[in-house]
């Protein structure tokens, strides 16, 4: 006889990325998304699969995964506790080894990036993560620079963005999208010129809160063909709007969503069910500046998303 005891023991799929998208209005032109991590436990009846290697009784923690992605699709996430009781009352009624489910969830926010000029609704920023961040160097030959920025600043658009036409080699496996989820962090710095740092009545508040919003409206208002074209219009608004700004960085790390098959569960994923990867991610880095100005922002560090 054994001497060990096993004790409390669980198991399933843990941090399960989804994002929802609800299409509402007559044309389905107002988005709604919700974004969730949302973990899996199941406790109950596997001392054989412990003790004996029979799996008889363990639902995969693929199958945990999948119910998520599908429950997504055939319930809709009204909130992230209804979405947990459903999976809960599911894992539990559904198979009769397993006693128990604990679903945990976290649920990030977004907010609407407004755009008054349109009627349809898709672009989002996500709530509070954003560090806003300042560079002064003072030179007895070259005066003052001051670059000021932000990071952490994520943004989505639901719709809007498309990739194709691109090189295909024998490696190529990645297929054409003509509506995808584009989302970023952005981490951005603007180099001003000595118009700007030299002027001791110049409000930096009131110039970061105008860039912010340039590149905001512009990431908002910009059919996609490419995170780089995106990149590149949000840095020409912000030097088209704010002239004392002479070279804008960015870095846009491309945070991919992927389409969730759910056909293998007889259901159609119309651009709704989406897998939020975290790792790895598109390296989009850029400068923009005036024509007949010097680049000074430091191109050599790489921004981890
Ligand atoms: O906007 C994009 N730009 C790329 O260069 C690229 N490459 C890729 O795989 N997906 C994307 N998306």
């Amino acid at each position: 006889m054994s001497k060990h005891v096993l004790a409390q023991n669980q198991y399933g799929k843990a941090e399960n990325r989804i994002v929802k998208v609800t299409r509402k209005g007559s044309d389905g032109s107002w988005h709604e998304i919700r974004d969730l991590n949302v973990s899996v436990a199941l406790r109950g009846e596997f001392r054989d699969v412990h003790l004996t290697g029979d799996n008889a009784n363990c639902l995969p923690t693929d199958t945990t995964k999948n119910t998520v992605y599908a429950f997504g699709k055939e319930h809709g996430i009204a909130s992230p506790e209804a979405f947990g009781i459903l999976l809960a009352k599911h894992f539990v009624s559904s198979q009769s080894p397993i006693r128990e489910a604990q679903i945990r969830i976290e649920e990030y926010a977004w907010e609407r990036i407004p755009v008054p000029t349109r009627k349809e609704q898709h672009s989002f920023v996500r709530k509070g993560q954003e560090v806003r961040t300042a560079q002064v160097t003072y030179s007895e030959t070259t005066g003052l620079q001051v670059i000021s920025g932000l990071k952490d600043l994520t943004v989505m658009n639901s719709t809007n963005s498309e990739f194709h036409g691109y090189i295909k080699d024998k490696y190529t496996t990645l297929k054409e999208a003509y509506d995808r989820i584009l989302a970023t962090k952005v981490t951005a710095r603007w180099a001003h010129s000595a118009l700007a740092a030299d002027d001791a009545d110049f409000d930096w508040d009131q110039s970061y809160k105008k860039v912010r919003k340039n590149m905001l409206e512009a990431f908002a208002e910009t059919y996609s063909y490419s995170l780089q074209q995106t990149l590149n219009q949000m840095a020409e608004r912000v030097l088209d709007n704010c002239p004392r700004v002479n070279e804008v960085r960015l870095n846009l790390p491309n945070k991919h969503h992927f389409l969730v098959d759910l056909e293998p569960f007889g259901l159609k994923n119309d651009n709704e069910v989406y897998f939020a990867a975290d790792r790895m991610y598109g390296l989009i880095e850029g400068t923009i500046h005036r024509d007949g100005v010097q680049p000074v922002i430091a191109t050599s560090d790489w921004i981890v998303a």
